[in-house]
């Protein structure tokens, strides 16, 4: 479990980070989110030590990180950070072999995990002894995310990890990335100025403004429980998809009404999916005359995305 005490970090008698508290626990996400230069690098930058608070604390399970050596710090907290922050003079298996080096692993035991990382993340073998300027921006990002992963750090901290990349290879490695197996019971802090995905990773998203947390809590709370203005302004720019993201298919099932369609495509999901991802999958198969079929234990239900827009008009009526 992650811990900050009223962190506070102060550049040339500017406060950039003020008086913030939060807590993450163990196997969660937390998303932090907000406007430029409002302190969000600062902040994750305290967790590792890559920044020291001006005052505060954090205690990473209940131990305070002021008291431990930051590079042994670091060596159980992977850290993505945005692009071009592999060593240039490195191959690819030269850097994800960066901390393996140091806890003084095989070199074997190094170079199969290295294998076993890089089939995840769907990079071609072939790239093990490329370098860095070789690669496209995906397989880069790639790269640092199997650095970060490498040792298996119980901890990852992401400062926009995907923001450098184009829409379809940013969707792309989110999903991959989100799918990981490895990433299961691992505590996550992630920086993003996308409202999107912050809402599709995050258990608990930090909204920040000038250095402040104003609001921290589930997505979906901050989206229909705004605290004030400033979080009701920043989200409702996506404020339909946002909570098409937030809202699982489970609240929308009493509303389904059944769906006969002319094409043979069917989209099977169960009840714990988000609406969002009904929608995704219908246009991922580019077929909008499917027939999303739902299972909510023994039960089925089919429709369309139609349908289940509907089924969500329906829905927020009656909950308001
Ligand atoms: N080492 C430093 N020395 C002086 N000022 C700094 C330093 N690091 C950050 N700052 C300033 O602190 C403020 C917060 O920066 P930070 O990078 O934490 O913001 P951010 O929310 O991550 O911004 P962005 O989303 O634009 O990356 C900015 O005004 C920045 O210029």
């Amino acid at each position: 479990m992650i811990k900050a005490q009223n962190l506070t970090k102060t550049f040339n008698n500017h406060r950039v980070v003020n008086d913030i508290s939060f807590e993450i626990a163990e196997g969660r996400t937390m998303v932090f989110l907000g406007t430029s230069g409002c302190g969000k690098t600062t902040t994750l930058r305290m967790l590792n030590r890559l920044i020291n608070p001006t005052s505060g604390s954090v205690y990473i399970n209940g131990k305070n990180i002021c008291n431990q050596v930051p590079e042994q710090l670091r060596r159980s907290i992977g850290y993505v950070l945005q692009h071009n922050s592999l060593f240039p003079h490195y191959s690819v298996l030269e850097n994800i072999a960066v901390v393996p080096q140091l806890l003084k692993w095989d070199k074997r035991l190094i170079r199969n995990r290295a294998i076993e990382l890089m089939e995840k993340l769907h990079l071609s073998k072939k790239l093990l002894n490329a370098y860095p300027r070789q690669l496209s921006g995906g397989e880069a990002q790639r790269v640092n995310i199997a650095r970060a992963l490498v040792a298996k750090p119980p901890i990852l901290l992401m400062d926009e990890p995907f923001s450098a990349l184009d829409t379809i290879t940013r969707l792309a490695i989110r999903q991959e990335f989100t799918a990981l197996d490895e990433l299961k019971d691992k505590t996550i802090v992630m920086v993003t100025h996308d409202v999107q995905e912050a809402f599709e990773m995050a258990d608990i998203v930090c909204l920040m403004d000038k250095g402040r947390i104003i609001q921290q809590g589930k997505p979906a709370d901050l989206l229909f429980h705004p605290t004030n203005d400033f979080v009701r302004d920043f989200l409702s720019d996506s404020f339909l998809q946002l909570a098409l993201t937030v809202t699982h298919l489970v609240a929308v099932w009493p509303y389904l009404t059944a769906a006969v369609s002319t094409h043979s495509v069917q989209i099977n999901l169960s009840v714990n999916a988000t609406i969002a991802k009904a929608l995704t999958s219908v246009k991922d198969k580019n077929n909008w005359d499917a027939v999303i079929s739902i299972t909510n234990g023994t039960e089925q239900k089919t429709t369309s995305w139609a349908g289940l827009l509907q089924a969500y008009a329906h829905y927020k009526k009656e909950s308001l």
